[in-house]
């Protein structure tokens, strides 16, 4: 069989951070990783376990000390042009309009005027915003701002999605939904991105969004355990997928008490 091609492959990779004085502080070693071409990937552990740590490698926004990160067959050194980010806190520059916050990357690239505005209603669109497009992020309710976020990491077609706990500050219908929309986007291809990495302390949310659930132990965070989830994703229901929960939950539980 055809071996596949990963879209992102981390390789050895290791992070220390200072902690107030100047002790450094593993918090992820020996991290060996990869997402294939469509598919979601889920993060799971314990709040400090690493997780953000590790896709803000992915995207760039902070470097490893040792190993490799490659994505989309280019190493990354620096802000990475094929991924995107959607956080928890949905991170929307306030004093711009919806439209200028979707717009924001696109004109970063330097894209022309009529390419940005084509994009950015397209997204808005997509994402279910069109009448929102002049308001600014304090007139919507928390699931439209995080629509929004949504809409801004999507305008600039990444092939890769990094998603950190986008749907925890959203009440549980506002999440589900948002969580449909996004899925049904994605499958039917109406975007671009091909993979996505969600971290998540929902157990429940990563059985039902992903292909592969991944379990990060904390000090320093190792991945320790790799779930692949074979019920297909559409066919996926509370009932018949409780068992993979709490499969994966003891194991979560048994791994923190091990290093409680
Ligand atoms: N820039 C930084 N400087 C110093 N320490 C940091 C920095 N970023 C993260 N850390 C530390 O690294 C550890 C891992 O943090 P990280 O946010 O990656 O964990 P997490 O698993 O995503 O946690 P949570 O689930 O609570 O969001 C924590 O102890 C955190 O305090």
């Amino acid at each position: 069989m055809k071996k596949r091609h990963p879209l992102v492959e981390m390789k050895n990779v290791s992070k220390s951070f200072c902690k107030g004085s100047k002790q450094s502080i593993p918090v992820l070693e020996h991290i060996n990783f990869e997402v294939y071409d469509n598919e979601v990937v889920s993060l799971l552990g314990r709040s400090g376990s690493g997780k953000s740590t590790l896709i803000r490698m992915i995207s760039g926004l902070i470097d490893p000390d040792f190993g490799s990160i490659v994505c989309n067959d280019l190493p990354v050194n620096g802000p990475c042009r094929d991924t995107s980010m959607v956080f928890q806190s949905f991170a929307l520059f306030p004093w711009l309009t919806v439209f200028n916050n979707v717009a924001f990357g696109l004109q970063a690239a330097g894209l022309n005027r009529e390419e940005i505005e084509r994009r950015t209603m397209r997204m808005i669109e997509l994402i279910g915003l069109t009448e929102y497009a002049n308001a600014y992020p304090k007139e919507l309710s928390g699931g439209m701002r995080q629509r929004v976020g949504f809409a801004r990491a999507l305008a600039i077609e990444p092939k890769l999605m990094l998603l950190d706990e986008p749907f925890s500050a959203l009440d549980v219908f506002t999440g589900q939904k948002l969580r449909q929309d996004l899925m049904d986007l994605w499958e039917q291809r109406k975007i671009a991105t091909r993979s996505m990495i969600l971290v998540t302390h929902s157990v429940e949310e990563a059985v039902m969004l992903s292909d592969r659930v991944c379990l990060l132990t904390s000090d320093p965070g190792t991945i320790t355990d790799i779930f692949t989830i074979d019920i297909p994703r559409a066919e996926r229901t509370r009932d018949n997928t409780q068992a993979w929960v709490n499969r994966i939950r003891d194991t979560l539980n048994e791994k923190i008490a091990m290093t409680a």
